[in-house]
């Protein structure tokens, strides 16, 4: 009896130590960050000529944001630059602005931003939103060396320079209430097949996100990594003409997402002071499990995401592994004829 009665104290001296650590942790996750004010703020969005940035950019007009949009290709930016008008709240107070720069050249990026404060009557960007990104995805031994690099240049340098500019910018300007957000996807948590070239470019971006989160923390700038799956963009047509069936299967094309309603989701997660933003539900059991010792969103749906991940991550695995398996015969074939060349 003396044995049962301590046994039932110590377990629940666990448990309830347990749970009071837990709910200290829960109560850290309740980070205290001014509002989304976007009404007059400056909002500037790499990528914004097309995809994800061009909607988003839209929902900032609506919302009577001064946007900046950055991207390469002048025409497609002056057209996106008019179809965004159309969408201002007040287009006699807002300001568009179209600037021309590729973000993977540092110098170039960061030039953009002060251009931007220019066109945009010396205010300072409030948020940053760092959209530009692209993947061809192909089998890994297909690749040239150049193209992992280029990649990586545009996806994680563009963004890096991009906010480590506006940060400074932001800090002198006395901004209150910055946010950054870097825009990463669901294959910046786990790997799939075809996606070697772009997998590691967005988990780049989650860890430096992870690391922006603390740091700018330190000038009141918030730090939010969006990490989406599918979205129907001339992006995702881009990058079906070269994906692999077995990446085409196991990443559920036929499931993208609406950019506007990808966009609003980001909003929303920002609103919610997340910093790590998913798009889906699948999104939120991935992020949970991948979480390691960053932040959490919400400690109580967290650990909930993690558990249903005990079910799903295991079956996830023979999905893929069977998937592997099936195309085994054609991979090898291909894997033969490359290393023969
Ligand atoms: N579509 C999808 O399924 C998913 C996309 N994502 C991510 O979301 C982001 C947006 O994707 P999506 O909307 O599909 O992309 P799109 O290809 O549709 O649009 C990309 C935009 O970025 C601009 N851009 C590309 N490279 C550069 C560069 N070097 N410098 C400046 N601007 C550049 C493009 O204009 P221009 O070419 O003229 O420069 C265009 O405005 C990307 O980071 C992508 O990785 C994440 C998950 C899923
Ligand atoms: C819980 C365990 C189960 C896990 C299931 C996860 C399902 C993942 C689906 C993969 C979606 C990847 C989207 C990448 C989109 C992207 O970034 C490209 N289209 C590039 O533009």
């Amino acid at each position: 009896m003396d044995g049962w009665s301590s046994c039932l104290t110590t377990t629940a001296t666990v448990a309830g130590a347990y749970l009071a650590w837990y709910a200290v942790c829960a109560w850290q996750c309740r980070r205290a960050m001014p509002a989304l004010r976007l009404r007059g703020s400056h909002c500037y969005v790499t990528g914004g000529s097309a995809g994800l940035g061009e909607h988003l950019a839209n929902l900032l007009a609506e919302a009577g944001a001064n946007v900046t949009i950055v991207a390469r290709n002048q025409d497609r930016l002056l057209a996106a630059q008019k179809r965004i008008q159309g969408h201002c709240a007040d287009p006699e107070q807002q300001r568009i602005v179209a600037i021309s720069a590729d973000v993977a050249n540092a110098a170039e990026g960061t030039r953009a931003l002060h251009r931007a404060i220019k066109a945009q009557q010396g205010q300072a960007p409030k948020y940053v939103f760092a959209c530009a990104g692209l993947t061809t995805p192909r089998f890994f031994l297909e690749y040239r060396p150049q193209d992992f690099e280029q990649t990586m240049q545009v996806n994680y340098f563009g963004a890096l320079h991009t906010i480590q500019e506006a940060a400074k910018l932001m800090i002198q300007h006395e901004v209150k209430g910055g946010r950054v957000v870097t825009v990463s996807s669901q294959a910046g948590l786990l790997g799939i097949p075809g996606y070697s070239e772009y997998t590691p470019t967005k988990a780049a971006l989650r860890m430096l996100t992870e690391t922006l989160y603390y740091e700018l923390a330190i000038y009141g700038i918030a730090a939010h990594c969006f990490l989406p799956a599918n979205i129907r963009t001339p992006g995702f047509e881009h990058e079906n003409q070269t994906k692999p069936e077995i990446t085409r299967i196991i990443d559920g094309d036929d499931e993208a997402m609406d950019p506007r309603d990808c966009a609003q989701c980001m909003l929303d997660g920002m609103a919610k002071g997340y910093p790590n933003i998913t798009s889906d539900w699948l999104g939120d059991i991935v992020r949970a499990t991948c979480r390691g010792v960053g932040p959490a969103n919400n400690m109580a749906l967290d650990t909930l995401f993690v558990f249903l991940g005990w079910f799903l991550v295991p079956l996830w695995r023979v999905i893929v592994w069977w998937q592997a398996k099936s195309c085994r015969q054609a991979e090898a074939a291909q894997r033969k004829q490359v290393l023969s060349q």
